[in-house]
């Protein structure tokens, strides 16, 4: 059977452990969803756990801190331990809390430690903006300069780092690593065991931003002996809009006194003596600031359900299967219309598809119009992710097709070439 025919997707839907998970999701008719990366679908157990919760505040009040089947008191330790297998944490190493960057602000005021020569923070040139504005704020909090301050590592193409590169600029005067896990745009994996083995031999704490990887690509935090990592739960997670993001501190730092200290950073039995001195918890607990986001946390109870039934490993297998197939169509079909590949083609992809094309914020534009959903990243890219979870062979072949007709026909050309306020 011709490999760019429907029925030969249809043939691979047929072949998929994974298919059944796509009656889960709330998809809507006639759309394809290629956006799981930016914002996961909504999930019929996600859903359910966020209308329990209600429920136990409805009907307990505040009795719902310790009672009920997710008391809320501990609902960060027990969604954060649903996390753990899906970035190779200890259960005491990983904790549902705050945000992305609140969460780059907690780890960067607890290990960043400038000290003599040492005062600068390594980071990159590629990485997602709200981390570098976070990095020259915690650089100027303590006096320092960012120009000088913060190195960023270039990339040689405007799309990937080379590890090579960052690891040469691990030089003495580095204090503290942060990097992204996968690029946000181009979805390129860095090879996060390689990179932490090397600033491990030079003493430098390291952290990763899994925002583009958790939930999409295998970690090994713990072995690979990351010292601390963050990330959102909203993407590849499907936890909802501004859902509770995730930290990860290894065990090795465990007593370590948290840069910004608050309340439910106790341990728990004492947190309620109110006590002027913290008794912070002896886990990653400790480096929680105040009360929990319940409301934001509930939807994740029932959307982590998934990733433990489904597996992980399997969920990475069938994601590098769609996006394989994705870029054969790709080639087979959209050759003739001046889209570059800005994602590695290689294992080293992530969960998604980058294609440059100088029509890019029009071309999502006309998907749009046309029912499928990608997202554009300036300056030129057209972001499309088939997730493992809920889209099908068949919504890829559907994509190509759309998009083919779109540029065969200049579709793009009746709207301006410009980003929407949210791209
Ligand atoms: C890689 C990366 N870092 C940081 C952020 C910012 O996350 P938040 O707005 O949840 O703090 C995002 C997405 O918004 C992201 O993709
Ligand atoms: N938090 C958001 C709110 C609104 C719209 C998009 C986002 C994103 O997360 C974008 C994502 N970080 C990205 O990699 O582009």
């Amino acid at each position: 059977m011709e490999q760019d025919t429907l029925e030969y997707a249809q043939l691979l839907d047929k072949q998929d452990d994974l298919a059944a998970y796509r009656q889960e999701f709330y998809l809507q008719e006639n759309t394809l969803y290629m956006d799981g990366n930016s914002l996961g679908l909504l999930s019929k157990r996600a859903e359910r756990t966020l209308f329990d919760l209600l429920n136990s505040w409805k009907t307990l009040g505040i009795e719902g801190w310790t009672e009920g089947d997710n008391p809320w008191f501990y609902l960060s330790e027990s969604v954060g331990g649903k996390m753990a297998p899906l970035v190779g944490g200890m259960k005491a190493e990983v904790i549902a809390t705050g945000s992305t960057t609140t969460n780059l602000h907690q780890l960067v005021a607890t290990f960043y430690k400038p000290a003599g020569v040492r005062t600068k923070i390594l980071a990159d040139k590629l990485n997602f903006p709200s981390d570098i504005y976070a990095l020259k704020s915690q650089l100027a909090m303590k006096g320092y300069d960012s120009d000088e301050h913060l190195v960023q590592v270039t990339s040689p193409d405007g799309r990937f780092l080379c590890e090579d590169d960052i690891i040469a600029a691990m030089t003495d005067d580095i204090a503290l690593i942060v990097l992204p896990a996968v690029l946000y745009r181009s979805g390129q994996v860095l090879d996060m065991d390689r990179l932490t083995r090397a600033a491990n031999e030079r003493g430098i704490p390291i952290g990763f931003d899994l925002c583009h990887s958790i939930g999409a690509v295998e970690h090994a935090l713990h072995d690979w002996g990351v010292d601390f990592a963050f990330w959102c739960t909203y993407k590849h997670l499907n936890g909802g809009p501004g859902s509770v993001g995730g930290l990860f501190v290894h065990e090795k730092h465990f007593g370590t006194v948290p840069g910004l200290a608050g309340w439910f950073g106790s341990k728990k039995e004492s947190q309620f003596d109110m006590d002027h001195t913290m008794d912070s918890a002896m886990d990653v607990s400790a480096y929680q600031i105040g009360t929990p986001h319940v409301l934001s946390l509930a939807p994740l109870i029932g959307a982590l359900e998934l990733f433990g039934e489904a597996g992980l490993a399997n969920i990475r297998k069938k994601s590098l299967q769609l996006t394989q197939y994705f870029l054969e169509l790709i080639k087979s079909e959209l050759a003739d219309y001046q889209f570059t590949i800005g994602n590695p083609t290689d294992a080293t992809r992530g969960g998604h598809i980058l294609l440059e094309h100088v029509e890019a914020a029009r071309i999502c534009k006309a998907l749009k119009e046309d029912g499928v959903i990608p997202d554009f990243r300036v300056p030129n890219g057209v972001r499309l992710a088939p997730i493992a979870l809920y889209n099908s062979f068949e919504d890829v072949w559907h994509t190509v097709q759309k998009l083919r007709i779109i540029m065969d026909e200049k579709r793009y050309e009746k709207f301006e070439n410009k980003r929407g306020v949210v791209a």
